[in-house]
């Protein structure tokens, strides 16, 4: 598949853009080679800037749940932007999106805007140390929780890709407040509350990691987490970017039944707009600025066309809860068909899934937790991930990060995908690449 378009525009990117990219996630750096530049994409595809289709598998790292340019989407961005693309007062829409999430969400109460995850994530340490008077954080290694200085410790996505989980930059006092845990070990999380007794303000993970690859929590752990966060008086938060309203309609909340004191949501919630948003229970989140000491602001939160955007796609999650089955359906059929693919061509493979999240690991199973994904082949992985993109299929090109699959995947994209693995892998097989 040739994209001679994209290698010009990579070029001229790396002239102003560091790297070429607005996201280290972007930029090919762990499987090799150009990124694509894309030009548009609907439902299930994406086209490049050469005209080449594309079945997407990352659906902007997760937003296109329900696939690329859904109508009541765009036509709820039209409509908000003619009205003015921002006000910097207060909206109905924002009133509206609130009280939507907060009926979707078990034990949200109240819920403030913001612009990304990141800040989402950033703002439910800083309420979870205002509420507790405490500053140690616990995080698990390989989740990621956005480009916050106190998760770029030991994290996922993007740093672990690059071969930099711990990033430089964030200073030592910094790092010293964040504890790290290993995924799935409650005695890891038990040892770390025990040696530092009275301080932890708050244990916060993925509740599925999709940042490593897709990890879901062994049964138990969250159970086990919750209990130790009430022995200690810790707040535990649920980073809900990547897994909210996608696992369920209330994200893993929903799905695993235990409650968290702070969620941080991202993604889906603003249907591929910049938005991300944080919330608890009226009790934690009575210490937010302007009710309380904790400061947190922006000058366009709740931005009317992203609250828009966000409304559409959720109230339409909210109206059609097949959509739910549905994805899980395809899901499984796209595990299965790629399960029996991997076999065929005797290629070792271990597989996670969550709904319409999954990822395929080149090791020996189970993988569940950072070490365990650490064995997977990386080198494997980049000559699939060519491979398959040669035939019309874009993963994420890390083999740290989740697939994504979404409500436009049917049964013939699905199809595709698993005969374009099979003849991936045959071709793969001729030149000696599956070795
Ligand atoms: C679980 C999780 N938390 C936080 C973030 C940060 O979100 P954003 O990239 O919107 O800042 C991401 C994604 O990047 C994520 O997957
Ligand atoms: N894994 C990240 C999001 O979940 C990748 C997106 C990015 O950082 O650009």
């Amino acid at each position: 598949m040739p994209y001679p378009n994209s290698q010009k525009y990579f070029e001229e990117a790396g002239k102003f853009i560091p790297g070429g990219v607005n996201s280290p996630a972007r930029a090919f750096k762990g499987v090799g080679g150009t990124p694509l530049f894309m030009k548009k994409a609907e439902g299930a595809f994406m086209y490049d800037e050469d005209g080449n289709e594309l079945i997407d598998y990352i659906g902007s790292w997760g937003p296109m749940i329900l696939g690329h340019a859904f109508p009541a989407v765009v036509e709820a961005v039209r409509n908000a932007a003619l009205g003015s693309t921002s006000f910097g007062t207060p909206t109905v829409i924002e009133n509206r999106m609130a009280e939507l999430v907060c009926s979707l969400v078990p034990g949200l109460d109240k819920i403030r805007m913001t612009n990304s995850g990141t800040e989402a994530t950033m703002s439910t340490i800083r309420v979870a140390r205002g509420y507790t008077g405490r500053d140690k954080v616990i995080k698990f290694e390989g989740c990621y929780h956005g480009h916050g200085d106190a998760f770029l410790i030991k994290a996922g996505s993007g740093a672990l890709t690059l071969g930099q989980p711990s990033s430089p930059g964030v200073t030592a006092g910094t790092a010293k407040d964040t504890l790290t845990a290993d995924y799935n070990s409650i005695d890891s999380v038990r040892k770390l509350l025990e040696e530092n007794r009275d301080e932890v303000a708050a244990i916060i993970l993925e509740p599925v990691a999709g940042n490593m690859g897709c990890v879901p929590p062994k049964k138990g752990f969250l159970e086990g987490l919750r209990k130790l966060c009430d022995e200690h008086g810790v707040l535990l938060i649920f980073d809900e970017v990547m897994c909210g309203f996608r696992v369920a309609p209330g994200g893993a909340t929903e799905r695993y039944g235990v409650q968290p004191d702070l969620m941080a949501f991202g993604k889906v919630i603003g249907a591929g707009m910049p938005v991300g948003a944080f919330g608890g229970s009226d009790e934690v989140m009575s210490v937010v600025s302007p009710n309380g000491p904790v400061y947190q602001a922006g000058t366009l939160s709740g931005n009317p066309v992203a609250m828009s955007a966000g409304l559409a796609l959720l109230g339409e999650l909210k109206k059609n809860p097949h959509i739910y089955d549905d994805l899980e359906a395809q899901s499984a059929k796209l595990e299965n068909g790629m399960l029996e693919v991997f076999e065929k061509h005797g290629i070792t493979v271990a597989n996670n899934r969550v709904g319409s999240m999954l990822g395929f690991f080149f090791c020996e199973g189970p993988v569940e937790s950072f070490a365990d994904v650490s064995r997977t082949d990386t080198k494997f992985f980049s000559r699939f991930f060519h491979s398959m993109l040669a035939e019309g299929v874009y993963l994420p090109p890390s083999a740290f990060e989740a697939w994504f699959v979404s409500h436009k995947h049917d049964d013939a994209v699905i199809q595709r995908t698993i005969d374009a693995a099979d003849k991936a892998l045959a071709s793969m097989n001729k030149t000696g690449e599956t070795r």
